[in-house]
């Protein structure tokens, strides 16, 4: 068995959408980043490629490659993946937190859940746990400057 630990946070500005988790919500304002900024499946990767010793999402797509340009980040995390996949580890399961004021990602973390077991191969759901927690308004998170993301995932060795 490897742990894993993933951190992200991107900035919110306006005239971006939203995406959290592969899934687009209705906000005000959007995510910043050279990619699609999905704050939650780039900590995924990071947990997932950290746990099996593959170095960090940055390593792997820098953001200085145009190729990922607006990259859709579920891809990114399928090719990160199929990187571990390779290196003879998968997913045991996967533990999230939203760290977000605002808007509210309850409502969407079912669909949050699907996208990422889909795009882990899991076929269980329970593999997978989407959190979210407001920052009680404090610091740049409670101010609605940006949203952030951590993740712990489990590896185990084998193809099953
Ligand atoms: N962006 C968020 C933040 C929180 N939630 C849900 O609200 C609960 C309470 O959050 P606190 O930060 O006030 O402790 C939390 O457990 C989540 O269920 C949310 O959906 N979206
Ligand atoms: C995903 C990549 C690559 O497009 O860019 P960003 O969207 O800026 O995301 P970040 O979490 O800062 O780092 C990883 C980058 O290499």
């Amino acid at each position: 068995m490897r742990v894993g630990q993933g951190f992200d946070v991107h900035a919110l500005v306006e005239g971006r959408p939203l995406i959290i988790g592969g899934v687009t919500i209705p906000y005000e304002k959007g995510l910043k980043g050279h990619s699609d900024a999905d704050v939650l499946l780039h900590a995924i990767t990071d947990a997932v490629l950290g746990a099996a010793g593959l170095g960090d999402i940055g390593r792997h797509f820098p953001d200085t490659d145009p190729q990922w340009k607006g990259a859709d980040s579920r891809m990114l995390l399928r090719a990160a993946y199929a990187k571990v996949r390779a290196a003879g580890w998968r997913v045991v399961n996967v533990d999230a937190t939203v760290h977000a004021q605002a808007p509210k990602i309850g409502p969407h973390a079912a669909a949050m859940q699907a996208n990422i077991a889909a795009d882990l191969e899991l076929a269980d759901l329970s593999r997978v746990n989407v959190k979210a927690k407001t920052n009680e308004s404090l610091g740049y998170l409670g101010r609605k400057e940006g949203i952030a993301a951590t993740v712990v995932a489990l590896l185990a060795a084998g193809t099953d």
